[in-house]
């Protein structure tokens, strides 16, 4: 079956607070979205891997490829407004429905190769495939009469990619946006299909804030 990876990184990094957006900061020399494209490549020679970035950003993007005589091919396509609106356009560039495609954040550039494929796999045989992994410290609940231990083996942390056969959520991203969706997951949860979980690597972080950075360093 034809794969597909899009590897969003169309965003502007506000939480990390530094004026280079975070997808472009190097860890051990290479910008970080260059790391997590060389991942999908390495983890799948025949993925076609599309990259959205912001529009302001592309000038930017082109420098860094000169600059670290960056090879591993992969399609730009301009970002949207929100992570929703990204995807969505990058969807637009996958022409037929009979295919498997991966949905990755362009700043988790720790993924495992192993995960990478196991989301493919496990996409074809379920239809979506979600990797995760256990809470390690305890969980409470906030509420409006005060704070609350739960259960956190009730509970996942959910990573990406998040991968999907191609009808469930092309099908899903045409039924448009709305605020409470988080990642990928949740749209085609929310368009009624079940996801499959598996397990996720904890090395996958999500670099978002600075001291994620000093553990990328330490983990890649
Ligand atoms: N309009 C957007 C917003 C986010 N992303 C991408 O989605 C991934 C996860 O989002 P997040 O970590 O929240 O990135 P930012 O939106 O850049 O960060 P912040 O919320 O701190 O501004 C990142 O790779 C980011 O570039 C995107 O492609 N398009
Ligand atoms: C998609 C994601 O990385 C899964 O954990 C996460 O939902 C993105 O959240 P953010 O708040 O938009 O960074």
């Amino acid at each position: 079956m034809k794969k597909y990876s899009i590897i969003v990184a169309g965003g502007k990094g506000l939480r990390m607070g530094s004026e280079l957006p975070k997808q472009f900061i190097e860890l051990k020399g290479l910008p970080i979205l260059m790391h997590t494209i060389n991942k999908f490549h390495e983890a799948d020679k025949t993925t076609n891997i599309i990259v959205t970035l912001p529009k302001d950003q592309k000038v930017t993007w082109a420098e860094l490829v000169q600059k670290h005589q960056f090879s591993t091919p992969h399609q730009i396509v301009t970002g949207g407004a929100t992570r929703y609106h990204s995807v969505d356009n990058a969807l637009q560039y996958i022409p037929a429905h009979d295919c498997v495609i991966a949905i990755h954040d362009g700043v988790r550039p720790l993924v495992s190769t192993e995960v990478i494929q196991e989301s493919y796999t496990q996409a074809i045989q379920h239809g979506a495939a979600v990797p995760t992994v256990p809470l390690k410290e305890s969980l409470r609940e906030i509420t409006k009469d005060g704070n609350f231990a739960k259960n956190r083996s009730d509970f996942r942390l959910v990573q990406t990619p998040q991968t999907f056969r191609g009808d469930i959520i092309l099908h899903a991203f045409e039924n448009g946006y709305q605020e409470f969706f988080t990642d990928d997951a949740s749209v085609a949860e929310f368009n009624g299909f079940a996801m499959h979980l598996f397990d996720g690597n904890y090395e996958n972080i999500k670099v978002t804030t600075p001291e994620d950075l000093k553990l990328g360093e330490v983990l890649s």
